[in-house]
Order: C-alpha cells, then sequence, then structure tokens
C-alpha cells in the first residue's frame, strides 16, 4: 500500500465494547472507527439526500431530519418502527456487541432495550451546534454514526455559577463511518457542541481523546483536518412513546 493510499474498507467491529472505550473520558464512552463499509455509507447517504423535501427542517446553517417523527412534549407520537435502511445495517451491528457479560447489548437497559429515534443533522464546512445537553427525553445513552467527512465534537463543563466554560474539557475526532457511543455522566453533567469551523486544528495524540482507537490517524499528523459535508445519524431510545401514535392520521406524520 503507498503512503498516500487508504486502508481497505472493512468493517471492524470489537468482540466487546470495552475493547473500544475512551479511556480518558469519564464512564463511559465508546468509539468504533469501522461500524459500516464505504458501499453502506453511501447507501445510507443517498437515502438520506434523496428523502421528500419535507422530512428536512433548515436551521439557519445547519439541516435537520428526525425519524419516525419530531417528539412533541418529550414524547414519540408516532411508533412506526425506524424505515429498513436506519435499521439495518447499524442497529443490528449495535445490538451485537456486549458491553460486559452480564450487559449484552449498550440498550440492555433502557425501556425499550433499543433505539426508537434518529436524529439526522447536516454539517456543511463551518458549521456547528452550540454546546448543550440532550434533555430528558432520551435514555443517557446516544449512538452517533458519523457520514461524509470528519469532525471534532467537543465536550465542555458547566462553571459553578452556570456558564459554560468556553474552552473544551475534551475533543473527540468523528471518523467518516465510525460510531461514538456516550453514556452516563457524559449525558448528563457535560455538554456537548461541535464548533463552526473549515479546519480542526491542533489534532495530536495529546489533544484528541480517541486517537489510538482511530482508524486513519495518518491522515491528521499535520494536526489538521479540512472539513467536508458531514452527517451524522445520531440513534437514540426516546423514554416516552404515545400509545395512540401508531392510529394517528397521516396529517400528524411526517
Ligand atoms: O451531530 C452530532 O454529532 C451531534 C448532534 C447533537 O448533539 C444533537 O443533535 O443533539
Ligand atoms: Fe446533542
Amino acid at each position: 500500500m503507498g503512503s498516500n493510499s487508504q486502508p481497505p474498507s472493512v468493517i471492524n467491529l470489537p468482540t466487546s465494547l470495552e475493547e473500544s472505550r475512551i479511556t480518558a473520558l469519564p464512564p463511559a464512552a465508546y468509539y468504533i472507527a469501522d461500524v459500516i463499509s464505504d458501499e453502506e455509507e453511501k447507501a445510507i447517504l443517498q437515502k438520506v439526500e434523496t428523502a421528500p423535501k419535507a422530512r428536512w427542517r433548515q436551521l439557519t446553517h445547519r439541516r435537520l431530519q428526525t425519524w419516525p417523527s419530531d417528539l412533541v412534549k418529550n414524547t414519540l407520537l408516532d411508533s412506526r418502527p425506524l424505515p429498513d435502511w436506519l435499521e439495518q445495517p447499524v442497529v443490528s451491528r449495535l445490538l451485537s456487541i456486549p458491553v460486559s457479560e452480564s450487559e449484552p447489548h449498550i440498550f440492555t437497559n433502557s425501556p425499550h432495550s433499543r433505539p426508537n429515534h434518529v436524529l439526522i443533522n447536516e454539517y456543511p464546512p463551518n458549521t456547528g451546534i452550540m454546546p448543550h445537553k440532550d434533555g430528558g427525553a432520551y435514555h443517557p445513552v446516544v449512538c452517533t454514526v458519523s457520514l461524509g467527512s470528519s469532525l471534532c465534537l467537543n465536550l465542555y463543563k458547566s462553571k459553578d455559577d452556570g456558564a459554560i466554560d468556553p474552552e473544551p474539557v475534551w475533543r473527540i475526532l468523528q471518523e467518516p463511518r465510525s460510531l461514538l457511543i456516550t453514556t452516563a455522566d457524559l449525558y448528563t453533567e457535560y455538554l456537548h457542541g461541535i464548533e463552526p469551523l473549515e479546519t480542526d486544528v491542533n489534532m495530536s495524540e495529546d489533544t484528541i481523546v480517541n486517537w489510538n482507537l482511530l482508524r486513519s490517524p495518518e491522515l491528521y499528523k499535520d494536526g489538521l483536518n479540512q472539513r467536508e459535508t458531514r452527517v451524522s445519524l445520531t440513534y437514540r431510545d426516546v423514554l416516552k412513546v404515545s400509545k395512540l401514535g401508531g392510529k394517528l392520521g397521516p396529517m400528524f406524520k411526517k
């Protein structure tokens, strides 16, 4: 293989999530560089891009889709399953990786034992998301699949007066085709956000907490990541699902 060529596209799942733990973070976060193949990435991106226009919600810089639907008062009104292209291959792989001997997968202790909601965010270069917490609607396990481009997700601490310390405590680099799982204190105690940058800078073994788990650290040896459009799929379990959901008329569904 030449020094500039990419390694071949392979799926590489750990036999236990422990192998993928980001050890510099409080319990627990996991990073799997190769959760889907190139072909699977392309197929999902194609589905995202060709979704009906009404599926997209346009914010100032970013646009997003929610599947199967938005939440209303923290409740999922639409109890239809996720579409097949969001279910396969991602959910089945997620549910196939043990956390420990007594925990067969990461959603073992969530109310529906699986993710029932996917938020799709599209970030062109120079686009980010303000530091925030994900709030009370979800079980505190967040599974994010990244497509199309790498970027850094930052984790922030609230200061004692409630203000956000603008300097991130940790930075996680998410490569395309990767899966990041964050849980527990990282959900409840810390904030996460993405800076609106054209280029992530100053990246190294010392500044990126998952450096040892990256697929291609050599691509960033100058410390830089030139962003292209990155699409993320955020899989979560919404705690409350309306029993009426399946009975709502088409007017209430998107
Ligand atoms: O795109 C991401 O990785 C983060 C998205 C996010 O934090 C959110 O939508 O709540
Ligand atoms: Fe979030």
